[in-house]
């Protein structure tokens, strides 16, 4: 549909108020947006349903903004890959509310819309562009193996001086691995420990 690729509708999976589980913003509340369609395909994806954007209704970004406005003055935008779509005008919409916008992406598509947060959680099936490693606040490498840590370190150094370092078990693997992020963070401190706390607080 020609209003779903120019960005002013877009595939909408599901809105909730909730607390911010993981990064740099853990523990504060925000309304979060899930748009639908990834192609990136992580095998350890805990949204699988996000990835057919078909399956999920194109929805007007007027009213996904004035219902947003609702809940919270932060709300994170979150898919799905966000970046798969045109996020200017939805972006546009928000600040017009003057409300703060975060993001959650892989980074593997062209960075669109203004963001006042962008958590980069890179991919080694499909890398992030250029202009979103320098575009980063912060840095969170999903840890599901030793080689995770290695693939970090690359990651770490694409992006700029001041973007905030997070390593995150993988939920599956976070018996073996958080034991090993712990020691890995206090050998190597620039990095900090992220854990989905959401998912211990049974929240969304
Ligand atoms: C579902 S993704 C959606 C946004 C975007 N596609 C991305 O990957 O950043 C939201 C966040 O959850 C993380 N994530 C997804 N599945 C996970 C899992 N099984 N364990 C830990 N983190 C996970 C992703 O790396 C990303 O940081
Ligand atoms: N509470 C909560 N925090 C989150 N942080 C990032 C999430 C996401 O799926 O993008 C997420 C999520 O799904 N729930
Ligand atoms: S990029 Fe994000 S939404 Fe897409 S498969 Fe990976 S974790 Fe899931
Ligand atoms: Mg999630």
């Amino acid at each position: 549909m020609e209003l779903v690729e120019k960005g002013e509708m877009l595939p909408l999976m599901e809105e909730f108020y909730t607390i911010q589980g993981e990064g740099h913003h853990t523990g504060t509340a925000a309304y979060f947006i899930r748009v639908g369609g990834c192609d990136v395909g992580c095998h350890w994806c805990d949204v699988k349903e996000s990835w057919n954007a078909e399956t999920h209704p194109p929805t007007e970004i007027s009213g996904i903004a004035e219902n947003a406005a609702r809940y919270s003055n932060t709300i994170v935008v979150t898919g799905g890959e966000p970046l798969t779509w045109n996020m200017s005008p939805l972006t546009h919409k928000l600040k017009e509310k003057g409300l703060r916008i975060h993001i959650e992406t892989s980074g593997a598509y062209p960075l669109s819309g203004i963001w006042d947060w962008i958590c980069l959680s890179p991919k080694k099936m499909k890398l992030p562009k250029e202009e979103v490693y320098k575009a980063a606040n912060e840095l969170k490498v999903i840890i599901y193996n030793k080689h995770d840590f290695q693939f970090a370190e690359e990651q770490a150094a694409k992006v700029s001086g001041n973007c905030e370092l997070y390593l995150q078990p993988e939920w599956s693997r976070r018996e073996k691995m958080t034991p090993e992020i712990v020691d890995y963070v206090m050998t190597n401190p620039k990095w900090k420990i992220s854990l989905q706390t959401h998912k211990y607080l049974n929240i969304p």
